[in-house]
């Protein structure tokens, strides 16, 4: 699991002043936003008692007197005490006179924030309000306080008097008027680009009277309709940038391009129409000349309409699409600002004299060897450089290849590997670690363009290339991923890296995740999402990650389960997959009543698969390779990973239903081997190197860095939103023995269990008639704890199924039970 890692980066707001650990504890958290809240509550009463006690105080606080501040006699005659004087004092005389408000206000927000009643870009609002009472102190002192002469008190405090004053003595009373607009316009423009129409309204008034409708071509590609109306029915259509969600502002610029914009979207599509064209009046045409950019538009009289007849099926007019986020339409998906920026992110470090000797000796030893090479090129990628050489004419491709050894020998480096040829290419290539290399943050590879503008299923972006290029895969596509890896060599990063990509693309209501976690503390980060993202088969127990290895048979029984159930819907609904169920779903064209349901994917992931193959072996072997051979077309779709690659864990069953592959550093060929079908794994630095195959030839790539506080930043995001009340339910699975006659299952009480009396007096003594009891007592598989409880049903011990609650217990002790059992033995 990763470490805590000390990088040198960026640190938020939250985390220089020093609350970011504190929001770790959610008690501690609590407590403090309790604290903050009553002291905020508590200056605000001293701010407004200074306003009738301050004169009185003030000499007092000037002229202090030893053992005064106890206030034995009652002196400070404002309401919070000798503190809230001095307080009050400082803060609204010495400082910022009435602006001083703003800080038990920013106090209040900090507390709200701490004890999670709001979710407030808390770094946001400190700099809105600092500016805000800078400003406002100074403005209130040169303009506010000299209406006041009589009076002692300075409305924006010793500061704005002191500030107002300095900059007067520079630019005069006009400058600082001047200075103080400009900062409130910059500020409002700032908050919000409405500011700037305004502005512009006041300054030309009669120009927007006039000109109600303007064409505007901005250039030849982009033709842009502004209507600005002070009538205007509709809103103009904004682009709404939110500087909470991703502050890449590349990714969020949208471009429309003509060609494209023309092909997607319809109203253009339909103006490209010649015979539409055609329809169009002579002012409409007029409008679209680039010479004549400003014109009227008058909008003749609208045929009057018919009165009387429907003309419309009532039931289709209610029939916007279903959208299934509206459960949870307030949802904000996590924000960049919860990862870390590391220093050199996204930048390759390159040192030109470890590539240039690097080259030299590449060169050196091929030549020792007589292969002549006329070209040679370096990529610097994150973490390994490639070397693509060109060979000279003649020389043998095998001949580089049986070199390797000897390179690496030359370079003194591990992780040599030689692609030869580079597929595509006519090129050979060395790929040689850096020796500086470079951590690939989650935050560089989220941001990039490619990941926010990505329309996949399920995103996975799991890295950078050798070429720095983001790499992403598709899960719904793949469509089961097998991760292996040697231990400590980034497995278990990767798979946060695949979660945590998924989270920032994904809607609770299109995801769920199955996460099984046999070492129990890989996953136990994701615990606080159980609500928003998990799924799993309703028991008593509420653990929403399975840990128990008895649990996970049920588990993927249930999904067996689920991928038939939707299977059947599929077939009934006359759908394919599950992207046009659920746009027929969507469409309205399925009645939920008749069963349907929008059906989120299901992604499920098992850490250290290998434990489970050890203790469960075929009663987990046979349900994985049953969802993976089917389930892609109903959305389920599996991430399996395992420390041990050998071929006893990664059998030829799940092989071949695992396409896609993810290979870290392992320590033998045949390890790599048995992952990859090729050598090339025991060859990698470790730390995040990985080979990903979905196909011919397989990608290295660096993964990216998530640790465990970025995960449980993100986490503790999605917790504090609102929910679903429950994790996301799987059914029930079937026990695999059917019903008898009397409603009792069918059940061969000729061959009781080994365990069938321990199992009753189990049950009597506790008093519960839970599967999962027998099956934790005994450590056994979920199947036989299943069998034995419809053995004990059909002896009388326990009454019948009660879906995921335990049984009734129906005989009371064990006398009682003695006499049962021993009227069973004898038959
Ligand atoms: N992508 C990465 N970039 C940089 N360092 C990494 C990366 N991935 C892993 N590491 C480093 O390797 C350490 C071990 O990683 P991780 O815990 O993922 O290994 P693992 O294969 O899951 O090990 P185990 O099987 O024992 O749990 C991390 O603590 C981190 O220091």
């Amino acid at each position: 699991m990763a470490k805590r890692k000390k990088a040198n980066n960026t640190t938020s707001f939250s985390e220089s002043i020093g609350f970011s650990k504190v929001f770790h504890n959610e008690k501690l958290n609590f407590m403090t936003g309790l604290a903050s809240l009553i002291i905020a509550i508590y200056m605000t009463m001293a701010f407004i008692s200074f306003f009738t006690t301050g004169n009185a105080d003030q000499s007092l606080i000037e002229v202090p007197r030893a053992g005064e501040i106890m206030n034995e006699k009652r002196e400070f005659m404002n309401n919070c005490g000798s503190i809230g004087a001095y307080t009050a004092y400082y803060f609204v005389k010495r400082c910022f006179g009435i602006a001083a408000f703003l800080i038990p206000t920013f106090l209040i927000m900090i507390s709200l924030k701490m004890m999670r009643v709001y979710i407030i870009n808390l770094s946001k609002w400190f700099i809105c309000m600092t500016i805000i009472m800078v400003w406002a102190s100074v403005t209130l002192a040169k303009f506010i306080t000299p209406l006041f002469p009589n009076s002692s008190f300075n409305t924006g405090g010793d500061h704005g008097q002191y500030i107002a004053r300095w900059i007067e003595n520079l630019v005069g009373s006009p400058g600082l008027t001047a200075l103080l607009c400009l900062v409130a316009v910059g500020f409002l423009t700032y908050i919000s680009t409405e500011t700037i129409y305004v502005i512009r309204k006041m300054l030309n008034p009669v120009k927007f009277f006039t000109d109600r409708v303007k064409f505007e071509i901005s250039n030849n590609k982009e033709m842009r309709l502004e209507t600005e109306s002070d009538e205007m029915e509709t809103e103009p259509e904004h682009i709404v940038e939110d500087p909470d969600t991703f502050d890449n502002p590349e990714a969020q610029t949208i471009n429309f391009d003509e060609d494209t914009a023309m092909q997607d979207t319809p109203e253009r599509a339909e103006n490209d129409n010649p015979k539409d064209r055609a329809d169009m009046t002579d002012t409409q045409a007029e409008s679209t000349k680039r010479t004549d950019p400003e014109m009227d538009i008058k909008v003749g009289k609208s045929e009057e309409k018919a009165h009387g007849k429907k003309l419309v099926n009532p039931d289709d007019e209610e029939m916007a699409p279903y959208d299934p986020k509206l459960d949870l339409e307030n949802y904000h998906y996590p924000t960049l600002d919860l990862l870390k920026k590391y220093e050199n992110d996204g930048k390759p470090y390159i040192d030109m004299a470890e590539q240039t000797a690097n080259k030299n000796r590449i060169v050196e030893v091929l030549r020792n060897f007589g292969v002549e090479i006329s070209s040679i090129k370096a990529t610097v990628g994150p973490t390994i450089t490639l070397y693509e050489i060109t060979p000279a004419q003649g020389v043998r491709i095998s001949k580089i290849r049986n070199l390797e050894d000897d390179i690496a020998l030359s370079l003194s480096a591990l992780g040599i590997r030689i692609i030869a040829p580079i597929p595509g290419k006519g090129t050979i290539g060395i790929e040689v670690p850096n020796a500086k290399p470079n951590i690939v943050s989650m935050e560089s590879i989220l941001n990039s363009k490619k990941f926010q503008e990505s329309v996949m299923e399920l995103p996975c972006a799991i890295g950078k290339t050798i070429t720095n290029e983001v790499f992403m895969f598709d899960l719904a596509k793949i469509p089961h991923l097998l991760v292996a890896g040697a231990t400590g060599q980034g497995k278990s990063v990767g798979l946060n890296t695949i979660i945590t990509s998924m989270l920032y693309k994904k809607h609770p209501a299109e995801l769920k995740i199955v996460l099984i976690d046999p070492k129990k503390v890989e996953f136990s980060i994701y615990g606080p999402i159980a609500n928003h993202f998990l799924a799993k088969v309703p028991d008593e127990d509420s653990e929403p990650i399975i840990t128990d290895v008895t649990k996970v048979v049920r588990t993927l029984n249930s999904l067996c389960k689920e991928m038939d159930t939707r299977y059947d819907l599929l077939k009934i609904a006359g759908a394919r997959n599950i992207k046009e169920y659920n746009k027929k779903f969507k469409d309205r064209q399925l009645n939920p009543q008749k069963g349907h349901k929008f059906m989120p994917y299901i992604v499920v992931i098992i850490d250290e698969f290998g434990d489970l193959i050890m203790t469960a072996g075929k009663e987990i072997e046979l349900p994985i390779a049953r969802i993976a051979q089917l389930a892609r077309a109903v959305g389920i779709h599996m991430v399996i990973a395992t420390q041990r690659p050998t071929t006893t864990i990664i059998t030829g069953n799940i092989k071949a239903n695992f396409p896609g592959r993810i290979a870290f550093k392992v320590s033998a060929m045949i390890d790599s081997k048995t992952i990859l079908d090729r050598p090339g794994a025991n060859q990698l630095i470790g730390r995040g190197d990985l080979l990903f195959l979905n196909g011919n030839e397989p990608v290295r790539v660096q993964c990216a860095f998530v640790d465990t506080p970025e995960v449980e930043n993100i986490n503790n995001f999605i917790a504090r939103q609102q929910g679903y009340l429950t994790p996301f339910e799987l059914p029930e699975p079937d026990t695999d023995t059917g019903s008898g006659a009397d409603g009792a299952p069918d059940v061969d009480m000729q061959h009781l269990d080994p365990l069938f009396e321990e199992a009753a007096r189990l049950i009597v003594l506790n008093q519960s008639g839970s599967t999962s009891l027998i099956q934790r007592k005994f450590s056994i598989g979920y199947n036989r704890a299943g069998r034995l409880m419809d053995q004990l049903e059909k002896a009388g011990v326990v009454g019948a199924a009660m879906g995921s609650k335990p049984r009734e217990v129906m005989i009371q002790d064990e006398v009682s039970l003695d006499n049962l059992l021993n009227s069973w033995t004898k038959r």
